[in-house]
């Protein structure tokens, strides 16, 4: 990969919660405009890279570089805090312009249009009078994606975006990620779906912190190494 395609590139990254190591020494590129998976099993880390792509996890040691000075935007793991806020969808989405143009400033023409567009993305139209708390946790996961489309980054980051969801809203989400893809934006997906990870166009594997392999998802998910890499002993 040349510095010309890559939109991120890790070079030895530690991180830690305390004294426990969670990323360890995790060298790897992002391709620029590209759909990398991260895959691993549960604690493997993968969260924890999100959170140092995102600045919101200082690494300990080693380097995180982008080389687009366009935003990053970060849809989390779907949290009770989101669920608790006092906002409606239109809200919630509308939020993701405030990148844009500060919190509480009028919203432009150009804004309102985005948003409305990131709701019809996401089917969430219908329901954007609705009030956060009120919603499933499918019809909200729907709302924070269209939250992170909104920000219109160049760099999109998200963590399980899927997880719980139906396979309408599946195939919606996977949509409105080809689309943004289409439009130039880099995207880290967390999986636990391999069949997702299969069709991304890049792929890296966590392993108790450690990248235990990167490339295209044909080379990084063999039997052998999924095995390994959830700890499940090959049977043939
Ligand atoms: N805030 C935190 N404080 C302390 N330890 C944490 C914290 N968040 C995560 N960890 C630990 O860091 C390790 C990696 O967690 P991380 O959330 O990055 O894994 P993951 O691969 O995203 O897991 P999952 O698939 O379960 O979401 C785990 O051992 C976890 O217990």
């Amino acid at each position: 990969m040349n510095s010309d395609t890559t939109a991120l590139t890790l070079d030895g990254v530690h991180a830690h919660y305390g004294h426990r190591e969670v990323l360890c020494g995790v060298t790897a590129e992002v391709p620029h405009g590209r759909l990398t998976a991260v895959v691993g099993a549960n604690g493997a880390g993968k969260s924890s890279l999100l959170n140092v792509v995102a600045g919101v996890l200082p690494p300990t040691a080693g380097s995180c570089t982008r080389r687009d000075p366009r935003r990053v935007a970060y849809v989390t793991q779907q949290s009770e805090v989101s669920s608790s806020l006092p906002v409606t969808v239109r809200a919630t989405v509308t939020m993701g312009r405030w990148a844009h143009r500060g919190p509480w400033r009028r919203l432009s023409a150009m804004d309102r249009e985005v948003v409305e567009e990131c709701m019809a993305r996401l089917d969430i139209t219908s329901i954007a009078h609705r009030m956060l708390g009120t919603l499933s946790g499918g019809q909200r996961q729907r709302a924070l994606v269209a939250q992170g489309l909104a920000q219109q980054a160049g760099l999109l980051l998200l963590d399980e975006p899927s997880a719980g969801l139906d396979l309408h809203a599946r195939a919606m989400i996977d949509e409105a990620l080809r689309t943004a893809l289409a439009e130039g934006t880099t995207i880290l997906r967390v999986t636990h779906d391999l069949a997702v990870a299969r069709r991304a166009d890049h792929c890296l594997l966590l392993r108790d912190g450690h990248l235990v392999a990167a490339g295209p998802p044909s080379s990084v998910l063999t039997s052998g190494q999924v095995a390994e890499a959830w700890g499940i002993p090959l049977t043939d």
